[in-house]
């Protein structure tokens, strides 16, 4: 969905990314990690097509940023880290704004306007003023304007900060509604144990350069190239009809007795293969009280980048 190809991007007398390349999978969700300084931001903002690369390309949805800014801007949402909004419109104006200066037509404006606030649970704030809001609710405003034209690509630069925990878990409800719907985010913060809650990946730069880009999913690649994820089942009792009720799968670990998790490799992302194989298992009576894939949290995951501590402490 997002290609990036040798990006090479300097500020006056500093190199802050020093030819970064990544391919963003459609419909995953990826935490943006790295130390303070490390290129982020910068890394956000030529995605954005906001600032223009020294060298190298980035293409979204197949098209080239730089080429096509407008219509990579029709396909892409971005909320920067400073964001702010007009103070003296009221919420429905600045979603009004935000939609028209997106291109939607007038008529379907005041349509997108209510679909949208009531998505982000902000319909009884629409005749307030923006410089009336609470932080959470300027947070959800902002996101507002960057998702009213319907994106396939959401960047998200540190969207959680600043909010009190509350705000912080209607925000990760959010995100993973937004994926649901098929979305692509890039979500930056400095707070892993949040973005574990609805990441699928990490992207960790560090000095202007990827140190890691991995799944949080256990994976490995099948036949003809398909990605498995590995499912893990626990058991609430013994269930010796497991074995054969698993004959047809990809087994990597049995256990009838439930005393450890047994494990199946299924397709990765096809959530209903694994509606199908637990409406299997309880319609044959097994006693299934754990049923999910098999993930490294990202804190682990960054800590293989050799760094240590949170990603805001690090050197
Ligand atoms: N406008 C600017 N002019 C010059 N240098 C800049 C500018 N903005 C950022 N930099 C430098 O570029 C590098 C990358 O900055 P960037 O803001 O992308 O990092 P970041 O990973 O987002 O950091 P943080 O976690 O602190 O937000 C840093 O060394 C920073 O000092």
């Amino acid at each position: 969905m997002i290609q990036v190809r040798d990006l090479v991007f300097d500020y006056l007398g500093h190199r802050a990314l020093h030819g970064v390349s990544v391919d963003i999978p459609k419909g995953t969700v990826i935490a943006l990690v790295g130390p303070n300084g490390a290129g982020k931001s910068t890394l956000m903002r030529c995605m954005a097509g906001l600032d223009t690369p020294l060298s190298g390309s980035i293409t979204v949805g197949g098209v080239d940023v730089q080429e096509h800014p407008r219509e990579v801007h029709t396909k892409l949402g971005y909320l920067s880290d400073f964001f702010g909004l007009y103070q003296e419109l009221t919420v429905q104006q600045c979603l009004s704004y935000a939609a028209a200066a997106q291109g939607i037509a007038d008529k379907h404006i005041a349509k997108r306007v209510q679909d949208v606030a009531r998505f982000l649970n902000l319909t009884d704030k629409l005749q307030s003023l923006a410089s009336n809001l609470s932080r959470g609710q300027r947070q959800r405003v902002a996101i507002g304007q960057a998702i009213v034209h319907m994106p396939q690509v959401l960047l998200l630069d540190e969207p959680a900060s600043g909010l009190d925990p509350e705000a912080r878990a209607d925000l990760s409800a959010l995100f993973r509604t937004l994926q649901a719907k098929g979305m692509t985010l890039v979500v930056s913060s400095h707070i892993l144990s949040e973005l574990d809650e609805y990441c699928t990946h990490i992207l960790s730069i560090r000095d202007g350069r990827v140190s890691r880009f991995a799944s949080l999913a256990a994976t490995a690649t099948g036949a003809e190239g398909v990605i498995k994820t590995l499912v893990q089942i626990q058991l609430a009792a013994p269930a010796p009809q497991l074995a054969g009720l698993l004959g047809d799968y990809e087994v990597a670990h049995l256990d009838v007795q439930g005393l450890a998790p047994s494990t199946v490799y299924l397709p990765a992302g096809d959530l209903a293969a694994r509606a199908v194989l637990l409406a299997r298992l309880t319609a044959a009576g097994v006693a299934v009280c754990g049923f999910q894939e098999v993930r490294t949290t990202l804190q682990a995951s960054y800590d293989q980048t050799g760094a240590t501590g949170r990603p805001g402490e690090s050197a």
